[in-house]
């Protein structure tokens, strides 16, 4: 890393044994739990919205587990339901049409190590008691076979559904939900431990960077962090990799705004940037404004903005406006520009922009804006 992301690294780095990145309070108690949890042979529910690292966490459990056996896995959502028993336990030669040899399952396969069944919530009803049984009995039986297989087993399973009203609804077996309920791990939502975000993002462009080695590093300003910072991440730790990935690709060895991460890289939540004939007809719309023909509006001593009033003709010139945007595109703006005419000093920005300190933290947490703007930044490779 370089620039910034050097000073990002050091920042945020911390070395330790465990592939789950963050120190926040809420990540360094479920990395607790784990070790607790790792040690016995009971079952263990991991819990947590998509793509907040409940498959890490079974990751974790069996490395940090005595066991010697491997961890094997199974996506309950991802296989056809008639085809996770044979998947599961097996078969022998001959059991069904197309059984032209025996097959040992994903229960065998792990003995004496970690079974890892994810989205458990997916398990058809008629499994879900077989799957009790091998709790209850600690053995299988291979499809079509006749004898017990002794197995030393450990099942970690995983969803991202709410099983107690599933049980309530009746799609998921009370006495298994019970079963597996024994020591359940909640993995939090990335929005609720923040301050893993860097750590994360430094954790990310380090294994993107072995991925395509001498591809130039984009380098994220204070805002763009500050903007990564106050986002939500509904898809967790998954859409972090997603923007670590459309930084490399549309930013590679430029500097990464606030701006470029809300309009470019969190496109889940803000749309993509302004399409090129939307922007033509704004420009085409506002030219007649007052002072913006003459250049005035922004590059005189009688600047005079537009006026409200000038936008009552925006439909002569085009059929749509996205208000909202607009507006916040505006907001945005003018308080970037007051914070920069003031070199960051809220108050003083404040007062220039005529509203309270208040109301300008509130808004700036709201638009993601930090109070050390950037005089400039580079334009993206693409943007
Ligand atoms: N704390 C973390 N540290 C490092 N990487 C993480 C962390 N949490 C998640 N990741 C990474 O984010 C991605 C998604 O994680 P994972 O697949 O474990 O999520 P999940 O909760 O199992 O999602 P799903 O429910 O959709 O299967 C993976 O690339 C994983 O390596």
């Amino acid at each position: 890393m370089n620039g910034k992301n050097d000073k990002l690294t050091k920042l945020t780095a911390h070395k330790n044994d465990s592939i789950i990145v963050g120190s926040s309070k809420p990540t360094m108690d479920m990395r607790h739990l784990i070790e607790i949890v790792a040690s016995s042979n009971g079952p263990v529910l991991v819990c947590g919205p998509t793509g907040a690292g409940k498959e890490l966490v079974a990751e974790e459990i069996h490395t940090h587990s005595a066991r010697s056996g491997k961890l094997i896995a199974l996506n309950c959502a991802a296989i056809p339901g008639d085809l996770i028993e044979s998947e599961l336990f097996g078969y022998e030669k001959g059991a069904f049409t197309g059984a032209d040899k025996q097959r040992i399952g994903r229960f065998e396969q792990s003995h004496r190590g970690t079974l890892f069944l994810d989205e458990i919530g997916d398990m058809p009803l008629a499994l879900q008691s077989k799957l009790l049984r091998v709790l209850e009995n600690h053995s299988i039986q291979r499809v079509g076979g006749k004898s017990d297989v002794k197995l030393d087993l450990r099942i970690v399973c995983a969803t991202h559904k709410n099983l107690q009203d599933m049980v309530e609804e009746g799609t998921f077996r009370a006495d298994l939900f019970y079963r597996l309920n024994v020591f359940p791990i909640t993995v939090p939502p990335l929005k609720q431990r923040g301050e893993d975000v860097l750590e994360l993002l430094t954790v990310l462009i380090d294994k993107r960077r072995e991925q395509s080695p001498g591809v130039p590093l984009p380098v994220f300003s204070q805002n763009a962090l500050t903007a990564l910072m106050s986002y939500d991440w509904p898809g967790n730790v998954r859409e972090l990799r997603n923007v670590v990935e459309r930084a490399f690709i549309i930013f590679s060895g430029a500097e990464v705004s606030g701006k470029h991460v809300r309009e470019n890289l969190l496109t889940l939540r803000v749309p993509g940037v302004v399409p090129e004939e939307e922007n033509n007809a704004m420009w085409e719309a506002t030219r007649d404004l007052p002072g913006h023909a003459t250049g005035q509006v922004f590059g005189s001593d009688e600047a005079i903005l537009p006026q409200p009033e000038d936008y009552r003709n925006w439909f002569e010139h085009d059929d749509h406006i996205d208000l909202r945007r607009h507006l916040r595109d505006i907001e945005v703006v003018l308080i970037e520009a007051a914070l920069q005419e003031t070199g960051g000093m809220v108050s003083a920005a404040a007062d220039r922009l005529n509203i309270g300190r208040t109301t300008l933290i509130q808004k700036m947490n709201k638009l993601m804006i930090a109070k050390d703007i950037k005089v400039s930044s580079p334009s993206p490779r693409h943007p």
